[in-house]
This record gives C-alpha cells, sequence and structure tokens, in this order.
C-alpha cells in the first residue's frame, strides 16, 4: 500500500543505497587489484620472487575470511543492526589495508588479505541486505543490482589503477592503501544514516522505525506508516523464539525442514556454486599472471580488458536481465561460456608456457595468445550477462522469515567455492595443463546448465509469496514459466520483480 504512495525513491533511499554499494565497490576493488599485484610485487616480500602456493595463498586468504565473516554476519547484523555492521566491516578493510601495506613478509601480506576478506565477506552480505530492507518494494530489484555494478566497477577501477601504477617502484603498496578512501567515506557518512526499519522493529524502536520509513514515504499519513510497522512486527514474529539464539536456531530447523525452503536453499546455494565452480574469477584473480604467461609484455593494461568485459556486461544484464528473464538469460549465456572454455583450452594447448616461473617460453605465435585474448573476454561477457548478476538476486527466493539466514548460505557457498578455485587455480594449470584446466572448467560449467534446465523456474515476474507456493510442491518449473509469459505480456508489468 505504501509503495503507491510515491513514484521515485526518496534522497535518503537514494544515498543509503550508493553509501551501502561502497561495500560492493570494496568487494570488486579489493578481490580485483590482486591481479596486478601478484605481477608487480616482484621481490618485495622475503626478498625473493613469490611461488605458486604463495601466489595462491595471497589471493584465497580474502575468499577465506569473506567465507567465514559470510557466515556470521547475518547473525551479527539482526544482533547489533545493519549500521554497526557495516561499520565493522570498514573497520577491517582499514586494517586489513594497512597490514599489507606495511608488509615485508609474505604471511603478512597473508594475514592482512585474511583480515580484509572478512569485510569483504560480510560486505557481501550486508549491502543487498540493508539496501533491500530500506528500499521500497518497487524500486527494490533495480537498487539492490547497483551494488552488483558497484563489485564490477570496483574490479575495474582496481584493474586501471594497477596498470597505471605497474611500473611504479612498489607502486602496489599504493594500489592498496588507495583502499582507505572509499571506506573512510562510508565510515563517516553512515554515522548520520538510519538503521532499517526491520532492524528497528525487532529491537521493539518503533518510534524511530516510524520516523525512518517517514523519510522512505515523505507523503505517506502516519496511519498508513503505522499499519506498515505492524505489518513488519507481524512478520518479524514468525519465527518463534524468546532470544536472538532462539530464533536463529528456529530459522535453521525452518529452513531444512520446510520443503520449499529446501528447495529455494538448492537453488539459492546451487546457483552460488555455480558462479564460482566455473572458474571465472581464476581470470579475475589471475589474469595479469595468465596473460604474463602468454607472452603480452603489459599484462596488467591487457588485464583492463577482462575487467572492462565484465563491467559492461554486467550493466547490459542489468537492463535485460527483467524483460529476458533469470532463467532465460543463463539457459542461453551458459552454452557460450562452455564454448569460451573450449576456445581457451584449444588456444592454450597451441603454447609453449611455464605455469611455475610465470614466463612465456619457447617460440609462441601472437596467434594463439590472441585467441586465448579472445577466449578469455568471451568467458568474461558471457559469464557477466548471466552467472556473474543472477545468483545474486538470492533474497527473493526465501520467504522473510528465514530470508536473512538462506542469503548468508548462498553468500558462504559462493565464498567457499571462490576460495577452492583461487586456491587451486595455478596448482591446475601446473599439473593439468591449462589446456586441460579449461577443458575442466568446461566439464563442470555443463553440470549448472543441465541442472538449471531441470530445477530452476522462472522467479523474476513472481512476487514473494508466490515464490513459496511454487516451491512448495516441486520446482515448477513449466508452470513458472507459463506465469512470467502472461506476466511480461500484461501491459503494467515492468519487469521489477517485487512489485
Ligand atoms: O557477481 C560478482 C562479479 O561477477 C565479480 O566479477 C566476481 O568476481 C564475483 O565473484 C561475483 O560474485
Amino acid at each position: 500500500m505504501l509503495d503507491s504512495q510515491i513514484s521515485k525513491p526518496s534522497n535518503l533511499v537514494l544515498t543509503l543505497t550508493l553509501v551501502a554499494s561502497i561495500l560492493g565497490f570494496m568487494f570488486g576493488y579489493d578481490t580485483g587489484y590482486i591481479s596486478s599485484v601478484l605481477v608487480t610485487v616482484g621481490k618485495d616480500l622475503d626478498g625473493r620472487y613469490l611461488t605458486i602456493p604463495e601466489k595462491e595463498w595471497i589471493s584465497s586468504a580474502t575468499s577465506l575470511g569473506a567465507f567465514l565473516a559470510s557466515l556470521v554476519a547475518g547473525p551479527l547484523a539482526d544482533a547489533y543492526g545493519r549500521k554497526p555492521s557495516v561499520m565493522l566491516c570498514d573497520v577491517l578493510f582499514v586494517t586489513g589495508a594497512l597490514m599489507q601495506f606495511f608488509a615485508n613478509h609474505v604471511h603478512w601480506m597473508i594475514s592482512g588479505r585474511f583480515v580484509m576478506g572478512c569485510g569483504v565477506g560480510a560486505g557481501s552480505l550486508l549491502a543487498p541486505l540493508y539496501i533491500s530492507e530500506l528500499a521500497p518494494g518497487k524500486f527494490r530489484g533495480r537498487l539492490v543490482t547497483i551494488n552488483c555494478l558497484a563489485i564490477t566497477g570496483g574490479q575495474l577501477i582496481a584493474y586501471m589503477i594497477g596498470a597505471l601504477l605497474s611500473r611504479v617502484n612498489s607502486g602496489w603498496r599504493y594500489i592498496v592503501v588507495l583502499s582507505l578512501v572509499p571506506c573512510a567515506v562510508q565510515f563517516i557518512v553512515i554515522l548520520f544514516l538510519p538503521d532499517t526499519p526491520r532492524f528497528l522493529v525487532m529491537h521493539g524502536k518503533h518510534k524511530e522505525a516510524s520516523s525512518v520509513l517517514q523519510q522512505v514515504y515523505p507523503t505517506a499519513s502516519p496511519g498508513l506508516i503505522e499499519a506498515n510497522i505492524e505489518e513488519i512486527a507481524a512478520l518479524n514474529s514468525l519465527l518463534p523464539g524468546d532470544n536472538a539464539y532462539q530464533r536463529l536456531s528456529n530459522g535453521i530447523q525452518e529452513l531444512f525442514t520446510s520443503p520449499s525452503n529446501r528447495r529455494a536453499l538448492f537453488i539459492g546455494c546451487g546457483l552460488q556454486a555455480a558462479q564460482q565452480f566455473v572458474g571465472f574469477n581464476a581470470i579475475m584473480y589471475f589474469s595479469g599472471s595468465i596473460f604474463e604467461m602468454v607472452g603480452f609484455r603489459n599484462s596488467t593494461a591487457v588485464s583492463c580488458l577482462t575487467a572492462g568485459t565484465n563491467f559492461l556486461f554486467t550493466v547490459v544484464s542489468l537492463f535485460i536481465i527483467d524483460k529476458v528473464g533469470r532463467r532465460n538469460i543463463l539457459l542461453v549465456s551458459i552454452p557460450f561460456l562452455i564454448l569460451s572454455q573450449i576456445l581457451c583450452a584449444l588456444a592454450f594447448g597451441h603454447l609453449t608456457i611455464n605455469v611455475e616461473s610465470g614466463k612465456e617460453i619457447g617460440e609462441n605465435s601472437e596467434f594463439w595468445a590472441y585467441l586465448v585474448t579472445i577466449g578469455l573476454v568471451s568467458f568474461v561477457a558471457s559469464y557477466a550477462t548471466g552467472l556473474g548478476n543472477v545468483p545474486w538476486h538470492q533474497s527473493e527466493l526465501f520467504p522473510q522469515s528465514v530470508r536473512g539466514l538462506g542469503s548468508s548460505f548462498a553468500t558462504a557457498t559462493n565464498w567457499f567455492g571462490s576460495m577452492i578455485v583461487s586456491a587451486s587455480f595455478l596448482t591446475l594449470m601446473k599439473s593439468l595443463t591449462p589446456c586441460g584446466t579449461f577443458l575442466l572448467f568446461a566439464a563442470v560449467t555443463a553440470i549448472p546448465l543441465v541442472t538449471i534446465y531441470f530445477t530452476y523456474p522462472e522467479l523474476g515476474s513472481l512476487q514473494l509469496e508466490e515464490v513459496e507456493q511454487l516451491l512448495s510442491n516441486g520446482f515448477n518449473v513449466k508452470r513458472s514459466i507459463e506465469m512470467h509469459r502472461q506476466a511480461i505480456s500484461h501491459a503494467g508489468y515492468t519487469g521489477i520483480p517485487y512489485e
């Protein structure tokens, strides 16, 4: 009802979306700069070149921290608030960045990446949660996706700065320290912003919650605002329990015992696992190293091509996703992803590469090096259009009572996958050869293609309660496609999933 009162998001909603999206930007920046750091760090740590396991540890420490933090971030945000949790992320970002900036030993660098990773993981859960709880239903889908743009935008900027500073002595330390700027901005601005109405109601602060809602819906009458507060309170009390711990354990029980929640969890975690196990972050974290191996002299600059493609196709995805549908976009983009992986494998098969030294060896033809580049760019483009974006719409899978918890599990699956891929990529390249590694990625990518075909219904145009109903007695893929078709042919449909 409240949604009909407004035609555009209020200033508070826009400001908060932008400020919360700094978490997405930090996610992108911190995971993005490692690609150039790995090739420019030289002998700055422990006075010698990094070994393969050290490189893998430096990149995967962030994913490990993020994995652990994403498990606790949901309950933490429920206990202490979204706002203090975001501020805690900033403290972790700053501590981690300073540890890396001053690092002279590999273990300090790894520890700094781990601490920073804790902030990245918690932030990857908090940003969509903060935005979706404050945003009016009819803008929610689009506002949440601004965070996805911030992630890939952060990665692109990290790559560009990496390329600019690649010839500067110890330039990598400046790339790291620059990340302090957005955190500081976020920490200061968020001090002046409120927590979400849902959190305030959860903690009995009804007066504060009404004042926030009034800023979200400036023209709504006090009566309507009151009714909304009661609605939020009723939804909050769906999960029984006298304290946060009891509600958490009841929530876990509900998530695993209700058939519709179990299916939602299967889809949410499955999509996030697919997003990572197709191997995309092997490119994101190691593209500098890959381009160096195939013989490009300015590998950090060439890497900007992949980060730029990722950003560009995320924009494309945002414009078409609601019309085309989440399911269709995946079913069309994943076959292109597989073809691109096979192309990379084929091209790598014609190059002589020493993964250990990270340098090109032998008489390699430029043709195959360019073909690797084309393969990688089309890998990134097909990924960004579908798998890079769709899994982050995870919160629409779960009913309000277990939304935070369900999203926590899905986010943790994402970081678990990211950790495994980044910790094993160079070892796989060495033991299976680059050709074998990309063939393995192609084989792995075929699994989600088949699974999505049989079990992922089209949810883009459904109301939240309809999602729960749809999943209650099966995956109902056919029915969901029919419902989506009807919704898009319906004149008033705007393509916003929560409307
Ligand atoms: O959605 C994001 C995005 O696609 C990033 O480029 C990628 O590095 C992340 O792992 C993913 O979660």
